[in-house]
Formats: structure tokens, sequence, C-alpha cells
């Protein structure tokens, strides 16, 4: 068994608006929290609402649970300047040393936004059925480069008219053999997946194999009148 590594495994899990960012995260709790050390840091732009939601679902000790309110973009907190996120982690890690992991739910942004490596170790990107069976096949920085892609909500392709099998085959072909799950809440066997893979990155991260990866800078955009090309 390797030694304890000095701090918690920053995971991020990125992706855009409604994917299951939030549910991914309550999961990974009430699924994890009994074997591992979790706490969990959420990015709301105006608001805590998705801290607020997490610890009404009561999937873990409320205090474990911090709320960043970013304000603008939410993509700058997770990217260009994650002081305030740092301080987050680190309040949550002097309050519960010992954590094993810290999740960080980024505020849903549009496709291309990820968490740079300076703040996290690993990152998931997170898609969903919804959104269309064209969008892993549109690619960028996530679909391609994070940790894990994940394609959300595979239990609705058939109301919504999309071939979940074949968005994962799009996913794999697009990311040089990076993994892809397809998941479900309702899917005992694509959950224990998910779960697998967060206990193997922790375990390479702990014995010192895991390097972070930048999936890459997010494309021009504009806030406002100005445009950025971070
Ligand atoms: N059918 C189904 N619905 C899901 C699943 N996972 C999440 N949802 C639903 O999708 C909706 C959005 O989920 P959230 O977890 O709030 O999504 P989010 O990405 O955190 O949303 P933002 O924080 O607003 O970006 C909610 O109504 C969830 O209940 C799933 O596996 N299957």
């Amino acid at each position: 068994m390797p030694e304890k590594p000095s701090r918690a495994m920053r995971l991020g899990i990125a992706g855009p608006v409604g994917t299951g960012k939030s549910s991914l995260i309550a999961l990974l709790c009430r699924q994890l929290s009994d074997e591992l050390e979790l706490g969990v840091v959420t990015n709301d732009i105006y608001t805590d609402e998705d801290a607020r939601m997490l610890r009404a679902a009561g999937v873990l000790d409320t205090q474990r649970i911090r709320a960043v309110e970013t304000g603008a973009c939410p993509h700058t907190a997770i990217r260009d300047d994650i002081t305030m996120n740092a301080i987050a982690i680190e309040d949550l890690e002097s309050d519960f040393p010992g954590l094993d992991v810290v999740l960080i739910e980024s505020g849903g942004d549009n496709l291309t936004a990820t968490f740079s490596p300076a703040l996290v170790d690993a990152q998931i990107f997170v898609l969903d059925v919804a959104g269309g069976g064209d969008v892993v096949r549109k690619g960028g920085p996530g679909i391609a480069r994070a940790d894990l892609l994940v394609v959300n909500k595979t239990d609705l392709a058939a109301y919504v008219g999309v071939d979940a099998d074949l968005m994962v085959q799009q996913g794999f072909s697009a990311r040089d053999g990076r993994p892809v799950i397809g998941l479900s809440r309702l899917d005992t066997e694509s959950v224990t997946q998910i779960c697998d893979w967060v206990r193997h990155t922790l375990g390479h991260y702990a014995s010192g194999e895991h390097v972070a990866q930048d999936p890459g800078p997010m494309a021009p955009h504009s806030h406002g009148d100005v445009t950025h090309s971070h």
C-alpha cells in the first residue's frame, strides 16, 4: 500500500450547464464516503445553489461542502485566477486533515471550459445525451483531453432520439484511448465503473504516477465588449 500523499487528490468536474455535474458529485459521495474521506467545493456565479443542493441531499457532512461564488465568467475561477478555489480547498484540508479526495464542481459553462492543472490533479468532463448526439464529434479540449469523459443520462437516450453507444464510441475516437464512460445513475454497472475509475486514479495519484494534464485553453470568447483568448 503506498504511503498516503501529503494532500488530497483534487478532482475537477466540468461540463456544460445541466449535464449532471452536481448529481455526479452526489453519486460519488453516496458510493465512496464509507471508504474515502471526501470534501466538495462548488462554483456558482452568484449563488451557493449547488452547495445547498448537495447539503440538502444529505450525501456528506454539510461542513465538508464549500461554495465559491465566482461572479462573472465561471471559467475564470477554475482556470485564469484560481485563488478563490485554492483558498476553499486549503480551508477544507485544514478543517479535515486526512482528506483523500476533494471534488471541485465547475460552474456550468460552455463546451470549452476546463480546469487549470494548477488547481486540479485530474478532471472529468461531463456531457449528457440530451445535449444531442453530435456534441462529442464537435470536440473541444475537455472532450478530447480531460482525464475522463462521461456521457451522462444514458437512460434518457431513447427519449431524445440519441444513440448513447455511438456517442461513447465517438468519445473513444476523439480521445486517443483515454477513458470514456456512458453513465446513468439508474445503471448500477456504469456507477461501479465510475467509482472504479476514481479508485484507480487515486491509486495512481497516491503512488506518484499520475501527472496533472492541461486539456488546453478554451476557445476565444467575449466578456461584454472585450474579447479574450486565454
Ligand atoms: N434521467 C437522468 N437524469 C439525470 C441524471 N443525472 C442527473 N440528472 C438530472 O439532470 C438535471 C441536471 O442535473 P445537475 O446535477 O443539477 O446538473 P449540473 O451539471 O450540476 O447543472 P449546473 O450546476 O446548473 O450546471 C437534474 O434534473 C438531474 O436530476 C441521470 O443519470 N439520469
